[in-house]
């Protein structure tokens, strides 16, 4: 066997970590198949439903389009999924298998967001910290990463924008450079419209992918992260300081739900990651 160059095995790591979580999350939703079919054994309603399957095989159509999958992977990751929920909810229903008490704990487990769930623990866990990530990453083509994150930039600040309030910035660069996964880019507004490339910065912050994150999701404010010196501006510190006061300023309101769920969940969710990796546990 040749053995695996260290980008090979940094890869094949991230693979098995996204086995595992796959394989956990696939477990997870054996078991609330379990509680669907007992539900639907109480209310005396057939098990099967072709209708409801057909609505999930539609959604993961729309998921899969969204993400980059093909219609065929979409639609036989779901078959199998259904498949295993079914077969569950056979052995559940005929021979009396699994607790409700157990079923119980699994989904309260995963309603109680005061405390993030076991499962979320064990899958976050399971997931390689950011600088292990950073060579995927750096993988991807950077005029691609450009895309993402300009798409990203004018989804929270196209309101700002517009108003003016970010024309101090006209023909000013701004750097981020995220320090864990040895990325860094730079935002400009130039032609009045929001690019995103690689060149110098007249100002940067700079900080890691969970710190800069907890800052764009507002879970932290910047005045901690910067006085902890978890996040640090180099360069012109005026053009810093004016766009760290328009974070704070930018009315929250104005950027759509989904964003400012999504940002939330995502910075909640990578501090509890780092933490975990942290404690080792
Ligand atoms: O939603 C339900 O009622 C389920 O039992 C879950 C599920 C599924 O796996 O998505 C499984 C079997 C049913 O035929 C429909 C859907």
């Amino acid at each position: 066997m040749i053995a695996a160059s260290p980008r090979l095995a940094a890869v094949r790591r991230a693979i098995d970590a996204v086995d595992g979580g796959s394989l956990l999350l696939l477990a997870v939703r054996g078991r609330l198949a379990e509680a669907a079919g007992r539900c639907k054994r109480e209310q005396a309603v057939a098990i099967r439903d072709p209708a409801r399957e057909a609505r999930v095989h539609a959604r993961a159509q729309r998921l899969g389009a969204r993400l980059g999958l093909s219609q065929d992977t979409a639609r036989a990751a779901l078959a199998l999924a259904i498949d295993d929920a079914c077969r569950r909810q056979q052995v559940a229903d005929d021979l009396g298998q699994g607790t409700p008490a157990a079923l119980r704990a699994t989904i309260g487990a995963m309603h109680d967001h005061a405390h993030e769930p076991a499962w979320e623990r064990l899958l976050l866990r399971s997931l390689p910290p950011p600088r292990r990530l950073a060579p995927l990453l750096r993988a991807v083509p950077p005029s691609i990463v450009h895309r993402l994150l300009r798409q990203a930039c004018l989804r929270v600040l196209a309101q700002a924008m517009v108003r003016g309030d970010l024309d101090f910035m006209h023909d000013r660069r701004l750097g981020i450079e995220v320090t864990d996964l040895g990325l860094r880019w730079t935002v400009a507004i130039a032609d009045g419209g929001l690019q995103v490339d690689d060149g110098e910065a007249d100002a940067s912050v700079r900080g890691t992918a969970t710190d800069l994150l907890l800052l764009a999701a507002r879970v932290e404010d910047a005045d901690t992260l910067f006085f902890q010196r978890r996040l640090m501006l180099t360069g012109d510190t005026e053009l810093g300081l004016t766009v760290r006061n328009l974070l704070d300023r930018l009315p929250w309101e104005t950027v759509p739900l989904g964003v400012r769920i999504g940002l939330n969940r995502g910075a909640r969710l990578a501090r509890l990651a780092r933490q975990l990796h942290r404690d080792g546990a």
